[in-house]
């Protein structure tokens, strides 16, 4: 199983432009998690500090126990090697055919024979349909093949976590159906932790098991995928809708006074739909989740987060308890003790005292469980100063953290 990446206040600045600060998250091990957020918002640097390529001023990144901003090269190296890394290109050297571009781990960071060595690239080749295809050029091949090559090669140090920077970006959409497919299909298989940087809202939309979004130098939300495809935050909204109107604007964010009378004019409307029109199978509301393909292991962090996410049910907003409750087959929702359409109301204590050996294992720690239901922020981002104060921002803390301590 994939290792948990815990987040704990995290800021990063360049000279006095600060990119994002107190990012506070937890990404669940084994679960496939997406990082939203409109361009320049800090996303790559994310992924960067997650890696220990970039120092965060203040905060912690604790990964198997280690605080990555603050621990020796020695150790940062030791951590490294738990993640496998699918730049937006694909990264690949152009001299080298994909077999010694896929080999190119194995060989500088093991002592691994060539036969072993093999063994293993053609396994990840299989895993990401390249066989075949070991003596092409990394510029003789499309690009859909070079993510495939380059995620081949995130593969062969068999890491615990993935990073993959805009895998969809510069594919045409049926590349980005299979590589989603793809992406699903490798969780099933490997278990490990995902995370995946993308600005492409089908996959967002049909992938992830938990969303986040980077908004105005913060983390404006982060948990179950239900919570930010139920929400009706302004910024959530436009971002899913892929539209004009609303906070975010040419350069990121609008002035606070024009978000809000776009958005007052556009209700007026009736609502309005996109007039850009979504892109990428934009639109608010749950869609079914991509399934491995028939034949691969099920999902285990499916099972896992199924258990976690009703120890954090009460705390989320009223409609995504609905969409969650609405997911789980009837045997689950007696399981857990809720009925369909009844919100957190419909809780009750049997989920814990009809049988002890019915709990969820790990037993959550309850006595750490947060007493007050989600939050969202009073009135919307529209209206809100670029920063926060800091008590409005640790209420949200619970849920960007995925529910765990
Ligand atoms: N090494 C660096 N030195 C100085 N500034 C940097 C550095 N790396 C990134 N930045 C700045 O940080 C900001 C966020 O960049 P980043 O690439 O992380 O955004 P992003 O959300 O990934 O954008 P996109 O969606 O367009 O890829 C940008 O203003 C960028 O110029």
């Amino acid at each position: 199983m994939g290792v948990e990446v815990v987040v704990e206040g995290l800021s990063k600045s360049f000279g006095k432009q600060t990119i994002w600060r107190d990012v506070t998250l937890t990404l669940p091990p084994g679960e496939i998690s997406v990082l939203l957020g409109p361009s320049g918002t800090g996303k790559s640097v994310f992924l960067k500090s997650l890696v220990g390529l970039l120092k965060p001023e203040y905060g912690k990144i604790v990964i198997s126990g280690t605080d990555i901003c603050r621990c020796s090269e020695h150790k940062l190296y030791d951590v490294r090697k738990l993640f496998g890394v699918l730049f937006q290109d694909g990264a690949l050297f152009g001299s080298m055919n994909l077999f010694d571009n896929i080999a190119f781990p194995l060989r500088e960071h093991t002592r691994k024979g060539e036969a072993e060595i093999r063994r293993i690239v053609l396994e990840k080749m299989e895993m990401v349909g390249l066989i075949g295809a070991e003596k092409k050029l990394p510029g003789e091949i499309s690009g859909g093949m070079r993510k495939r090559a380059g995620l081949a090669r995130a593969l062969v140090l068999d890491p615990e976590i993935i990073l993959f920077d805009e895998p969809d970006s510069g594919l045409d959409p049926v590349r980005v159906a299979y590589l989603n497919q793809l992406i699903v299909d490798l969780n099933a298989q490997i278990d490990a932790t995902f995370l995946i940087v993308t600005h492409d809202i089908g996959t967002a939309r049909t992938v992830p098991d938990n969303i986040g979004m980077l908004f105005r130098r913060e983390l404006v939300m982060f948990g179950p995928r239900e919570v930010l495809l139920t929400s009706t935050e302004p910024v959530v909204e436009q971002f899913l809708m892929g539209r004009r109107e609303g906070p975010i604007g040419m350069s990121e964010e609008k002035d606070a006074g024009q978000a809000a009378a776009e958005l007052a004019a556009l209700k007026a409307n009736g609502g309005g739909g996109p007039l850009g029109g979504p892109k990428g199978g934009g639109g608010t509301g749950i869609v079914p989740q991509i399934e491995p393909t028939e034949g691969l292991p099920i999902r285990k962090a499916v099972e896992r987060r199924k258990d976690r996410v009703m120890q954090i049910l009460h705390t989320l907003p009223s409609s995504a308890q609905d969409a969650i409750i609405a997911s789980l087959t009837r045997e689950e929702q007696v399981h857990y003790g809720v009925f369909a359409g009844a919100g957190a109301h419909a809780v009750r204590e049997p989920a814990v005292s009809t049988s002890t050996a019915q709990l969820p294992t790990p037993y959550p720690r309850a006595a750490e469980l947060p007493e007050t239901q989600w939050q969202p922020k009073q009135g919307s981002i529209v209206d809100e100063p670029p920063q926060q104060p800091t008590a409005q921002r640790s209420r949200r803390s619970w849920l960007r953290r995925g529910g765990s301590q």
